[in-house]
């Protein structure tokens, strides 16, 4: 019998590289809400892929950039001490956007985990021509000593599957880290507000997206179907007129976007409310972030 590996995995990059959608394709399932908002992602998300060769465990992290407030700073923290632990970094640059500042930070950072195996994931190829591709590569390649390059996208499925491949063979070799039956350690409770957060992100305007905050308040019996009861912060009183709309229509559209992600996720219907809430400046301030489980 061939050895079977498991071990961890992380993404690592600018915010909005593709991180999360690049997760979600390798699973096949969507457990991580993605945007076309930058800094979507807010907490290490795990996702299991059962692989022929053994077991990946993906763990998903928020984009790195200089922290402006107490979460983004937290959000760093947390990044820091993932990478830690992994078995294998994945730095990833989009094909689309020239390499910058940003990229050759993040790189020089890795150094600090020594322990994780690197490679570099050059995601979206499906917007660019091959030669820009093969300028990419060739770029990438000169930034570090990589274990292995891959031009991937999420979108199309291009090569997805050899990212699996290629990762499961340099994690260690040893037994399953989880019963494999399990897909993620996201809590539907979790999904569930983030479902909520991924719905509001699309529809509010720039300045909004960092404000936003979703909880669970409760889940009740109704009559036919339950009632789910969340609650989406903002940080300011004038931020939420602009989520609840012109007589309600943008909470509505919320709402109804939501709601079919949540369905789908558990698979019976539900009716969803949304109330939405101030907490003053949740993003600087520590008590705030507590309550709202950062
Ligand atoms: N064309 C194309 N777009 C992609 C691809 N992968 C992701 N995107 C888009 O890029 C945007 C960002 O994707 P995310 O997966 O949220 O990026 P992320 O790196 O996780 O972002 P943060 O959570 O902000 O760190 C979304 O609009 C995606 O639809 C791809 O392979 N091709």
């Amino acid at each position: 019998m061939t050895n079977r590996h498991s071990g961890f995995v992380s993404f690592v990059g600018r915010p909005n590289v593709g991180k999360s959608t690049l997760m979600n394709a390798m699973v096949g399932q969507k457990f991580a809400i993605t945007s076309s908002k930058p800094q979507t992602t807010r907490k290490a998300i795990r996702a299991i892929l059962n692989h022929p060769e053994g077991q990946l465990v993906i763990v998903d992290l928020p984009g790195v950039h200089r922290p402006r407030t107490l979460l983004g700073q937290r959000l760093n923290d947390l990044v820091t001490s993932t990478l830690t632990d992994v078995d294998v970094i994945a730095f990833c640059t989009p094909a689309n956007e020239k390499i910058g500042p940003g990229d050759a930070h993040i790189v020089a950072d890795l150094s600090r985990f020594p322990k994780a195996k690197k490679i570099a994931l050059v995601t979206k190829v499906d917007t660019v021509s091959k030669q820009r591709l093969a300028e990419h590569l060739m770029e990438v390649s000169g930034m570090a000593d990589w274990a292995e390059i891959v031009p991937v996208s999420a979108l199309t499925g291009d090569q997805v599957h050899l990212v699996s491949d290629i990762i499961v063979k340099l994690l260690p070799v040893g037994p399953e880290l989880y019963p494999d039956d399990i897909e993620t350690e996201e809590t539907s409770e979790d999904l569930i507000c983030e479902f909520v957060r991924e719905a509001a992100l699309e529809l509010v305007d720039d300045e909004l997206p960092h404000s936003l905050a979703v909880t669970l308040d409760e889940i009740v019996d109704g009559e036919n179907k339950p009632n789910v009861h969340v609650s989406l912060w903002v940080e300011r009183d004038s931020q939420k007129g602009i989520v609840i709309g012109k007589a309600g229509s943008m909470l509505r559209t919320i709402g109804a976007a939501a709601r079919k992600q949540i369905e789908s996720h558990l698979g019976y219907p539900i009716h969803l409310s949304i109330q939405v809430r101030v907490a003053q400046d949740w993003q600087r301030s520590a008590k705030q972030l507590g309550k709202l489980g950062f």
